[in-house]
């Protein structure tokens, strides 16, 4: 067991408000962790720090080893697997699936003159399959519905074989079907002992799948609580993240959430 991110007291503030506020955090590489809070809590903002893709105002950010600040961020980032909808807005509609999933390799979205390897097009396949697409890999991608949309995302992500994959929101908008699907998907991937970490922002409780292990709550930019999935996922605790008197259960892995 080795960490993949190590968040010592860090704290993110931008134009003059404090977004996240000393954080200490630590995501081990068998470790599946799901991240709930309430709007504005600043989810979003902990996986771009996970990503790589801003930098604490203060305090010590590791990931996979490298203190972030002393190190070429162009190294670490296809290290790392991020899905999330402001990334699905950069992708070609009108690319073919099966080039989504590949450019990852390049880190590019849009194939340009990148020539790829047939190792490359046998692992886009090879995940495609693994993702339920093979039969959309020559579709354009924008024809695709919103639950196969946000499979070839994740799909893209992992593309690179990644240390550590970040997912935010990945069932949101999607019909109950869809939802059941895209989860069914997520628990087998995540039950795999090759899986990656795994660290997945989520508005629903109902939308954490089942092998998940651990869970943070955040709320105005502080961790409420954080710890194994069924110590932290609770009525008392998202209650007091939520400041609602809430009923949470969980049968057989997975969760349910109504006002009390
Ligand atoms: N430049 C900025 N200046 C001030 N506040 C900011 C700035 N950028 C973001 N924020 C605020 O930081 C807070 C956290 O944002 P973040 O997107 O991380 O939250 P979130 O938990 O992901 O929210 P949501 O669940 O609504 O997606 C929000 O209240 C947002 O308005």
């Amino acid at each position: 067991m080795a960490s993949v991110l190590q968040l010592s007291d860090v704290s993110v503030v931008r134009d003059g408000t404090t977004i996240l506020d000393s954080i200490d955090w630590t995501v081990e590489d068998d470790e599946r962790w799901v991240i709930l809070g309430p709007n504005g809590a600043g989810k979003t903002t902990l996986l771009q720090l996970a990503s790589a893709l801003i930098h604490p105002t203060s305090g010590e950010a590791t990931l996979l080893d490298s203190k972030l600040g002393s190190v070429d961020v162009f190294e670490l980032r296809p290290r790392i697997g991020f899905a999330s909808t402001a990334m699905a807005r950069r992708l070609p509609r009108n690319e073919r699936v099966l080039d989504v999933v590949m450019t990852a390799a390049y880190s590019v979205t849009g194939r340009w003159t990148e020539s790829y390897a047939e190792i490359d097009t046998r692992r886009a396949e090879r995940v495609l399959s693994e993702w339920r697409l093979s039969h959309l890999a020559e579709r354009k991608f924008g024809d695709l519905s919103d639950g196969e949309q946000k499979r070839v995302q994740i799909a893209r992500s992992v593309m690179t074989d990644p240390e550590l994959l970040l997912l935010d929101e990945p069932a949101a908008s999607l019909d109950l079907g869809s939802r059941e699907e895209l989860l069914h998907l997520l628990s087998g991937f995540a039950s795999s002992p090759e899986a990656p970490a795994i660290v997945m922002v989520t508005h629903h409780v109902e939308e954490i799948p089942v092998g998940f292990t651990h869970a943070l709550l955040l709320a105005d930019g502080t961790v409420k609580a954080a710890g194994p999935i069924d110590e932290v996922v609770t009525s008392e605790t998202l209650s007091e993240t939520f400041g609602l008197d809430l009923d949470v259960r969980n049968e057989s892995g997975r969760f349910t959430a109504r006002a009390a």
